[in-house]
């Protein structure tokens, strides 16, 4: 199903027009469809419904307070990788015991507060993190409950700086390192070993090197067997790619096909870190045409959204769908790079778009719900977007526009 849709030749959000969500809220604008974040979250309850499985949603893909909310009322846990993330899960209504916490260099006070929250689980990913949360929880008089973050050198075929499962990577620890680390782990009272986890990159099309690396991952379940660790909850991570152009990612439930006939005979409880495949495709980006640039060489299309404010095509080159809101059947399309006015040559939102536009248009950057406003910024001093939840036919402001004032509050000057 499809949430962002031509209805009578305009673009809609479920039934929502967009252009006049534009009139009303401005723009650059992100837009988010509930139902969709909630298909998306559901598809992966269901694919894992027939083990005993936990869906925590990778926070970092957007964190928006509505946006979480919506996920923490159908039961999601959530996927953190700081107290920040901690406290906007809490602040959202999200359940502290559904909650695990991911990331490579968690500070004593993160680690305290997620200890007092009673957090699920620790994936811990280096052994001086192992000593470090070992000692918060002494010295708070708890036990933290701990994964590993196994490493296990699979190549997760996708760009190379959201690869995160090779041995080169600084993420985990090497699988043949694990054993001596989770002895180790066995030994400090401070910590109750319950689990392994794994996460190997993403933007992933493809079910093989999710089933390369559980194929190792459960290996190292059964040497730990051997030598009386008991894993309880296996980790598998998030990664699961979407459709930004024309690629053909598994859907949830073949991706839980491909790696659940792997468990059988197992009791082990399932935990998954979906991000991008449940939010990206649940929201766009709205911006607006300001002029049209003809040269001798290009056309320039100059928008009011920039790299500030959506960074994946500067970062990584990513394609992203740029779509017009209404379009128009009186022009012909030409060739446009579609840039911000940013100054920087890298800041483009597309190149090569062949587009009819007039100044004034609307145009939907697509794909935009996952890892767009949380990786925005402010650099230009431009304020960041707004962003909107659409929910049936009504819609909700679920941030703010950043005024230029909001910006210069957090600085002085010296006396
Ligand atoms: C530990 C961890 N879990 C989950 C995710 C979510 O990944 P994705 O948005 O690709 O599903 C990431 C980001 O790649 C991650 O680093
Ligand atoms: N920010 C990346 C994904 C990072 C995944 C986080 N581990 C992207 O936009 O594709």
């Amino acid at each position: 199903m499809t949430f962002f849709s031509y209805q009578h030749g305009r673009l809609c959000a479920e039934n929502s027009d967009l252009s006049q969500l534009a009139h009303q809220y401005g723009t650059p604008l992100y837009v988010y469809s509930r139902a969709a974040l909630e298909a998306h979250y559901r598809a992966f309850d269901e694919a894992f419904s027939g083990v005993a499985h936990q869906v925590c949603y990778a926070v970092k893909a957007n964190s928006n307070l509505a946006v979480l909310n919506v996920l923490a009322r159908l039961g999601a846990g959530f996927d953190i990788v700081s107290g920040g993330e901690l406290a906007r899960v809490l602040a959202a209504g999200g359940d502290a015991s559904k909650v695990v916490f991911s990331g490579l260099g968690k500070q004593d006070a993160e680690i305290a507060t997620a200890l007092e929250a009673g957090i699920a689980c620790f994936n811990v990913e280096s052994a001086a993190e192992l000593e470090r949360i070992h000692r918060v929880a002494v010295s708070l008089g708890k036990q933290a409950p701990v994964s590993l973050r196994v490493n296990p050198d699979v190549d997760a075929q996708t760009h190379p700086y959201i690869s995160t499962g090779l041995k080169e990577n600084k993420f985990g620890i090497a699988i043949d390192e694990a054993l001596a680390v989770y002895q180790h782990a066995a030994s400090l009272s401070g910590l109750n070993v319950i689990g392994i986890d794994c996460h190997i990159g993403s933007q992933l099309t493809s079910t093989t090197p999710f089933a390369d690396a559980l194929d190792r991952v459960l290996a190292m379940i059964d040497t730990l067997a051997q030598h009386g660790i008991v894993i309880e909850h296996l980790d598998i991570g998030g990664g699961l790619g979407v459709r930004y152009r024309d690629e053909t990612p598994p859907t949830p439930a073949e991706y839980a096909q491909a790696l659940l006939g792997k468990l059988q005979g197992r009791t082990l409880t399932v935990y998954l870190e979906p991000g991008r495949a449940i939010a990206a495709n649940a929201g766009i980006l709205l911006t607006k045409v300001e002029f049209l640039k003809p040269t001798n060489y290009k056309n320039f299309a100059i928008i009011d959204a920039a790299m500030n404010d959506l960074i994946r095509p500067s970062l990584y080159g990513a394609w992203m769908d740029i779509i017009p809101v209404q379009p128009h059947t009186d022009i012909d399309k030409q060739r446009y790079d579609v840039v911000g006015a940013v100054c920087e040559t890298g800041d483009f939102l597309g190149k090569d778009r062949d587009l009819a536009l007039r100044a004034g248009d609307l145009l939907a950057v697509c794909g935009a719900g996952a890892y767009g406003f949380v990786m925005s910024s402010n650099y230009n001093t431009r304020g960041r977007a707004a962003e909107i939840m659409v929910d049936g036919d009504k819609s909700y402001v679920i941030r703010r526009r950043e005024t230029i004032a909001d910006l210069l509050a957090l600085e002085s000057v010296l006396p």
